[in-house]
């Protein structure tokens, strides 16, 4: 996919220039990206800042037809935006999840989406009633859309999208500026949604959270090109060869830890170890027999270590 933008320079006689003599340039954003969605999956899709995430999903949900290369999604070649096609996706982008009028109520939106998708009354009512106990809409139905809080938005443009549910979503960043709180809902709901009606989810966000606790496999892009598309533990597997173990042992000097592995934090009797991945169950039994040991853990490496080093070194 290569977009044409204009080329615009800075000063009123270039901007006057550029009525009359228009310049563009060429911008590649996605390249040779190609991967297949099996029914009811969800998966991360995920990549730096201006990686090609947002390109694709517009794409794939027919709001930019591909200069070259194939899409299908659910039989249908997205960009004709068929309206049998529309009814089956739901493209939810967490900076703008609800558009149209702002001087709507949400119930008053909800109505008009009933009747722009033709969701017959009595499927109306039930998703709607569903939709509103998940997302706790009760209070938000009849406030206008401008008076919403940005979690209260997302909460409403994900009922406005499912309520003719969609068997394929793509979320963009659903969480973005969400306090921890509206995430964690937000995650919640998804996960819900997905597991009741078996649709196909594909999610980007920058928050690791989300992906951590939704998708079990990872798409990942950068510079337009597919980099990983396999299983999250196994990516975190080969970028990271080390595995933490967190050790609470009041009596014992952390010096004494080092011969286990490198000390990477110590405070009030609790050390984390980073220790390599073949040795972290001997380590384990002996520091168990030889230590006075009043907790011991062994964790992953934090998801965010593993994909920043995907983004900086790239996956091998
Ligand atoms: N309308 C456009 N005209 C020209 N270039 C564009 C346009 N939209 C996006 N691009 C460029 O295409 C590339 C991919 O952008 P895209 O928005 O798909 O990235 P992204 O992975 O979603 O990024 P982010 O994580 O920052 O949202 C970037 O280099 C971007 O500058």
């Amino acid at each position: 996919m290569t977009y044409r933008a204009p080329i615009r320079e800075s000063g009123w006689k270039a901007t006057v220039g550029s009525v009359f003599r228009r310049r563009h340039r060429e911008v590649p954003a996605v390249q040779d990206v190609s991967f297949t969605l099996g029914p009811g999956e969800v998966v991360g899709f995920i990549g730096p800042n201006g990686a090609g995430k947002t390109t694709t999903m517009k794409i794939l949900s027919g709001l930019l037809h591909a200069t070259s290369g194939q899409v299908r999604v659910l039989g249908h070649y997205p960009w004709q935006r068929r309206a049998d096609f529309l009814r089956r996706i739901a493209f939810i982008r967490g900076s703008q999840p609800v558009g149209g009028s702002q001087e709507l109520t949400v119930l008053d939106t909800l109505r008009y989406q009933r009747l722009l998708y033709e969701v017959p009354a009595a499927e109306y009512a039930h998703n709607l009633e569903e939709l509103t106990d998940l997302l706790e809409l009760e209070d938000l139905l009849h406030r206008q859309l401008r008076a919403l809080s940005l979690g209260e938005r997302m909460r409403a443009g994900l009922a406005l999208s499912l309520l003719y549910r969609p068997e394929v979503m793509f979320l963009d960043e659903p969480t973005l500026g969400l306090d921890v709180t509206g995430a964690t809902a937000i995650r919640r709901f998804v996960a819900e949604y997905a597991r009741q009606t078996g649709a196909t989810v594909l999610l980007t966000s920058h928050y690791m959270a989300d992906v951590a606790s939704l998708c079990p496999r990872l798409v990942l892009i950068d510079e337009g090109k597919l980099r990983y598309d396999g299983k999250l533990d196994e990516l975190a597997a080969r970028l990271s060869p080390y595995k933490l173990i967190r050790l609470t042992a009041p009596n014992v000097d952390p010096e004494r830890l080092r011969a286990a592995g490198e000390l990477v934090e110590s405070s009030n009797g609790t050390c984390v170890l980073r220790v390599p991945r073949e040795e972290v169950a001997r380590t384990t039994a002996r520091l168990l027999t030889e230590l006075d040991v009043a907790d011991l853990a062994v964790e992953e490496a934090p998801l965010e270590v593993v994909i920043d080093r995907a983004y900086r070194e790239g996956v091998r």
